[in-house]
């Protein structure tokens, strides 16, 4: 199938309760205005495709609840999204006063790239307004924000609000589009994008990933931490370790999807920036010209308080390798996270397992041969046929 787009990332919708945000997405993605209020539940999203300097972005904007019992849910989302639509209705002083409290969950939540701007929603409504656009203005203006007045009643300024903040966030992350590795997050919304109709606040966000990460491998993937492309002292050897990860995927190449995640926390040994890590496996190690033939992707947190909610999930449902289950980290000098877990991830080359389902089917040690794992990579795939 034809790609429909070149780049897929998230942004949200943050405002008090009947701000008027679901109109206002509402508007933006399908051109239609419905009056009645009906709170969001938890948080829901659609889908727009804009094309800005001949990238199509395709944007998923999710919408979040406003009210205050869904917030634990929502807070979930922060960060994973790349741009940020404050909402406060210019009628309603006190949503306005509110931004100050959604704007510090933000930056206690959301990643340092984030960008955002702030939106005073039904400008239609002039005889009942209570903020200013010199009050909105301001505050904007000392968030460092951009500002718009909208109406998803009468369209005035929504399109041309939420395709600003699209390009804010390409241009922030212009370089990392450059980059020769794929996001994890872009990875798997393009797994998920077949799933767009599902209803968002009813999956779990970790196994929702997985499941959409496992239903584009059609059977099976091995997720894993990555190695140290310069090490020499690491118990396993990483050439075999890639070379072995590479003939899995071909032989495998529809039913198998490998995916490799560099990670920097043993030994700070993974130092190289995302953009040399293909170079340093083609010519430093294993080198001769080596090329994965699976996804790699950007390096991220397996242990600590950063855990990427991939490997929370991985660690949640299979806690210890099931060849050793008493590996740990050997030296203490190399526990660089906190928390301290027991299901921490010890080294590099751990591997993971998931069923067709997404169900995470086995952790396997460090000392564990990747190779090894066909067995149970034939048995996953027997019992798919059936
Ligand atoms: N006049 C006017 N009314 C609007 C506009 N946008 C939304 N509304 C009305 O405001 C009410 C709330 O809109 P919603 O979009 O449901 O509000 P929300 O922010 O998504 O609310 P929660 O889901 O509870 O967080 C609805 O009755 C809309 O008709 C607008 O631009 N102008």
């Amino acid at each position: 199938m034809a790609k429909q787009y070149d780049i897929l990332f998230r942004l949200l919708v943050l405002g008090d309760s009947g701000v008027g945000k679901t109109c206002m997405l509402l508007r933006f993605t399908e051109g239609e205005f419905d009056p009645s209020h009906i709170s969001t539940i938890g948080v829901d999203f659609k889908m727009k495709t804009v094309e800005i300097d001949g990238i199509k972005v395709r944007v998923q904007v999710w919408d979040t609840a406003g009210q205050e019992r869904y917030q634990t849910i929502t807070k979930q989302y922060y960060r994973r999204a790349l741009g940020i639509v404050f909402v406060y209705d210019i009628t309603n002083q006190s949503s306005f006063q509110h931004i100050a409290k959604w704007a510090s969950d933000v930056d206690e939540y959301a990643t340092e790239k984030v960008q955002m701007i702030l939106v005073g929603n039904k400008a239609d409504d002039e005889h009942r307004r209570q903020v200013s656009t010199n009050q909105g203005c301001k505050l904007a203006e000392s968030y460092g924000m951009e500002f718009f007045e909208t109406s998803a009643s009468t369209s005035s300024n929504i399109n041309e609000a939420f395709t600003r903040l699209t390009e804010l966030v390409l241009q922030a992350h212009k370089r990392d589009l450059d980059n020769l590795l794929g996001s994890l997050d872009y990875y798997l919304d393009n797994a998920a994008q077949e799933e767009e109709e599902r209803d968002a606040s009813q999956s779990e966000v970790p196994s929702g990933f997985i499941q959409s990460a496992s239903a584009a491998a059609e059977m099976t993937f091995i997720a894993k931490t990555f190695y140290d492309l310069r090490a020499t002292s690491l118990e396993g050897d990483p050439v075999d370790f890639n070379v072995e990860l590479n003939q899995l995927q071909s032989k495998y190449p529809h039913r198998l999807v490998v995916l490799g995640f560099p990670c920097n926390q043993f030994g700070y040994q993974e130092n190289c920036n995302n953009g040399e890590i293909l170079n340093s496996l083609q010519h430093v190690r294993p080198g001769h010209g080596f090329k994965p033939n699976f996804h790699i992707f950007e390096k991220c947190d397996v242990n600590g308080a950063n855990t990427h909610p991939v490997f929370a999930y991985l660690k949640d449902k299979l806690p210890y390798p099931d060849d050793d289950p008493s590996s740990l980290m050997q030296d203490p000098k190399f526990l660089i996270w906190t928390p301290i877990n027991r299901t921490d991830i010890s080294w590099n080359f751990e591997k993971f397992l998931i069923g067709p389902e997404g169900e995470p089917f086995k952790r396997y040690s460090k000392k564990f041969p990747t190779i090894d794992i066909e067995p149970d990579i034939q048995r996953l795939l027997r019992l798919t046929k059936t």
